[in-house]
Order: structure tokens, then C-alpha cells, then sequence
């Protein structure tokens, strides 16, 4: 019996976390054109809520379709079933039915997505790749230059590379910039796929921290990370893809 039924004064429960993401029976199917119109099915009735300060690892052999899931709540496919969606200035966004320039919106202040590689407009310095998602958000130059230094610095980017363009980066430090410009805006959900693929020990434990620190200012995550140490330090849970062929 609970202590309130028993008539004793229950301490007040904190209000649970209400998700803000949602994903509900999302199929996803590739077809192949070039193989007489052969249908693909990956994704098969996947079920996902994600709540503020949670991260969590889609696990699941090569080709379950992790990257496919993360593309699907980035608004990059629309799925033929199912549903995807976030919480964006205060509502519930519906990725299926919402317009481009609404998912240019969510993507803008509060999804974003880390991938391993950068994609960078050619001749722009590393500093301004990194500040420009906060300019974008309204952030005054200088808090946004602010912002970029310390992101890169802890990052450990060395200071010399701060001006330059990153074509001619090491793997490893392009994929620095991009984590740094990735995490620059804080965004509110955050999708990362396989943001320590080309990193070092040292680095990797650099990335850990930034991705801690981002959820206990209340992210909330979903990740692929085949590093399982990177996993375990980061994850707060998993879902398997593979199990059950889909059905979380
Ligand atoms: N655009 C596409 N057209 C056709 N098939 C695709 C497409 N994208 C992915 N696939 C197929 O869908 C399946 C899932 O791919 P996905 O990249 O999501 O897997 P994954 O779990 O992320 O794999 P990995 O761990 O190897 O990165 C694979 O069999 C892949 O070949």
C-alpha cells in the first residue's frame, strides 16, 4: 500500500520530465531503383520518447539502420509511416508534415546534429565556422566570438589554427571544429553521429565532457557511438535497433 493510501502525508514527486522527442511506430523503407524497384525495409516500427538530461545510444549491427533513424528525426526522410516529433518554441513539431521553412527553423534553435564530418563553405577561418551558428541565433559578434574561443580552446584546437580554413586540417581537427560548431548554440536536442570517429584518447575524453556538460545543462541526446568506452561514459540508455528487428 502507498504511504498516501495509508493516510500519511506523501512527499511531494518531483513532476516527471516530459519528452521532447517522440517517435511512434516510424517505418523506413529504402527502395532500389536499380535493382528492379527491390524494397528495403530498415526501420520497423521504432517507438523512441527522449527526455531533457537523457542520451541515448542507438546500438545494433552494421546496416539496422542507426544512421537511417538519426536522418528521420533530423526531418532528412520522411517516413511513409509513423511519426517524428520535437519540441520546438514550446510546441510539438510534427517532422512529417511540417514545411521546409519550419524545418529550417528547428533545425536553427533547437535540433542539431554532429556529424564525423565537416562540411564547411571553402575560405571561411575555423573561429567564424564555429561563432556562426550563434550568430545565426541572435548572439552579439562578440559573445559569439567569446563562445568559439572556448569551445576550441577546450577542445585543445591548437590557437595557431584558429584563423585558418580547415581544408587543410588533420581529420582529427576538422572533426574538432565540428563538434565545437555543432555544440556552439546549445541547442535543446542534439543528434550525434559518431562524433569521436577520428579522435585520440585525449580528445575523446575531451568530448565526453563537452557531451556531459551539455546534458546537465538539459540536452537531450540520441547518439551513434561504436566507441563502447565513449558509449558507457556518455549513454544514460540504449536502443537496440536490431531487436526484434526494430520494435523498442
Ligand atoms: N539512401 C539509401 N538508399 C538505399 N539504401 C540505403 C540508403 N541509406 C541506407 N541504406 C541501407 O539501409 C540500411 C541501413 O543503413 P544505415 O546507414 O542506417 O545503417 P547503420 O546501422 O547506421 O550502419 P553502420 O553501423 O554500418 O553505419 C543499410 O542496409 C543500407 O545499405
Amino acid at each position: 500500500m502507498s504511504k498516501a493510501r495509508s493516510g500519511t502525508t506523501a512527499a511531494a514527486e518531483p513532476a516527471p520530465e516530459q519528452p521532447v522527442v517522440s517517435v511512434g511506430n516510424l517505418h523506413k523503407t529504402f527502395t532500389l531503383h536499380l535493382q528492379g524497384g527491390l524494397e528495403l525495409p530498415v526501420l520497423r516500427g521504432v517507438a523512441l520518447d527522449v527526455v531533457p538530461g537523457e542520451c541515448v545510444a542507438l546500438t545494433g549491427p552494421s546496416g539496422c539502420g542507426k544512421s537511417t533513424l538519426l536522418r528521420c528525426l533530423y526531418g532528412n526522410y520522411l517516413p511513409p509511416a509513423g511519426s517524428v516529433h520535437v519540441r520546438h518554441r514550446g510546441e510539438w513539431l510534427d517532422l512529417g508534415a511540417a514545411s521546409p521553412r519550419q524545418v529550417v527553423d528547428l533545425r536553427r534553435h533547437t535540433l542539431g546534429h554532429v556529424t564525423q564530418f565537416l562540411r564547411a563553405v571553402p575560405r571561411v577561418p575555423a573561429i567564424e565556422l564555429v561563432a556562426e551558428p550563434l550568430l545565426r541565433t541572435g548572439h552579439a559578434p562578440e559573445a559569439a566570438r567569446a563562445r568559439a574561443e572556448a569551445l576550441l580552446e577546450q577542445l585543445h584546437l591548437p590557437r595557431r589554427l584558429w584563423s585558418l580554413p580547415p581544408a587543410t586540417f588533420s581529420g582529427g581537427e576538422q572533426q574538432r571544429v565540428n563538434i565545437a560548431r555543432g555544440f556552439a548554440a546549445g541547442h535543446p536536442v542534439l543528434l550525434l553521429d559518431e562524433p569521436t570517429a577520428s579522435l585520440d584518447a585525449a580528445n575523446r575524453e575531451r568530448v565526453i565532457e563537452l557531451i556531459r556538460a551539455a546534458l546537465e545543462g538539459g540536452a537531450a541526446i540520441v547518439g551513434i557511438f561504436h566507441d563502447e568506452s565513449v558509449r558507457n561514459a556518455v549513454a544514460t540508455r540504449e536502443l537496440n535497433l536490431d531487436a526484434g528487428r526494430n520494435a523498442a
